[in-house]
């Protein structure tokens, strides 16, 4: 298990040294970084990786959650894992943080595969219901509706197992680290900051994601000079699961237009 204290919270990473360009992996709301298994099996053996449980997620401390310091942590954990730049690849919040790093850090960003997400998800009245009925309620009520957005309905009849599992992900996820995470996302809107990404980007979308759907990852790659955008037949808000060898491969091309 690999874990640090830093920018004033312990988190759980997972790091694996190798040879040649790096990927760095966030995670979305409500998972940990166990959801990029599948997607890293596809990847060549030494490319180097880190995996970050964000704040209030997995095994990381939840306290201050905040984007300048979910993005603050992602900063941290490269610096402490020596990786001096990388190819960043989030999904959902983890594509708002990935904006993050490469807007405000962009010594650190070489390319970007933004799965799932926008330069603003939702608006302040879902997030505000998403909050109080987690804290009324518990995650584990509200979990069949999150999986419906999570997951394609092909996906959810063809794999119970999996799916059972994603919900138990889900449902330990805490209270206060999801309802705070849910606080992040409403306060957050990146438009005018994400204009101003210049490095290689390709968006991904999943044409049954019900919580980013494929319009407005497609305005958010419109926002990114050169930014390529595609969309996955019959596949919900996580590709990385749903479609882990498309995302493998999304990588590998954005690596070959990095400089
Ligand atoms: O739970 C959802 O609706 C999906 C989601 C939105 C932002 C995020 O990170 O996940």
């Amino acid at each position: 298990m690999m874990f640090a204290t830093l920018n004033g919270a312990t988190l759980h990473y997972r790091f694996r040294a190798g040879q040649g360009r790096a990927v760095v992996f966030l995670n979305s709301l409500g998972t940990d970084f166990r959801i990029w298994d599948a997607v890293i099996d596809q990847l060549p053996a030494e490319t180097p990786v880190l995996c970050i449980d964000k704040r209030g997620h997995g095994l990381s401390d939840g306290n201050d959650i905040t984007m300048p310091n979910l993005v603050g942590d992602v900063a941290a954990l490269m610096d402490h894992t020596g990786l001096t730049s990388a190819l960043v690849c989030g999904v959902s919040v983890g594509g708002l943080i990935a904006q993050g790093l490469a807007t405000t850090r962009p010594d650190l960003v070489s390319g970007l595969v933004l799965c799932c997400t926008g330069a603003k998800i939702g608006d302040a009245a879902m997030w505000n219901t998403r909050i109080s009925a987690v804290q009324t309620d518990g995650i584990g009520a509200m979990a069949p509706a999150i999986l419906e957005r999570w997951f394609s309905a092909q996906f959810r009849a063809e794999q119970p197992t999996a799916l059972a599992i994603y919900r138990n992900m889900l449902a330990r996820t805490t209270a206060n680290g999801y309802a705070a995470v849910c606080a992040t996302l409403r306060d957050t809107d990146s438009t005018a900051a994400t204009r101003t990404i210049t490095v290689p980007t390709h968006c991904i979308a999943g044409s049954a994601d019900l919580s980013t759907p494929p319009d407005l990852v497609r305005a958010l790659s419109a926002l990114i000079q050169g930014a390529t955008f595609e969309v996955i037949a019959d596949c919900g808000h996580l590709p990385c699961i749903e479609a882990p060898k498309t995302v493998a491969q999304a990588i590998n091309a954005v690596h070959k237009r990095i400089q």
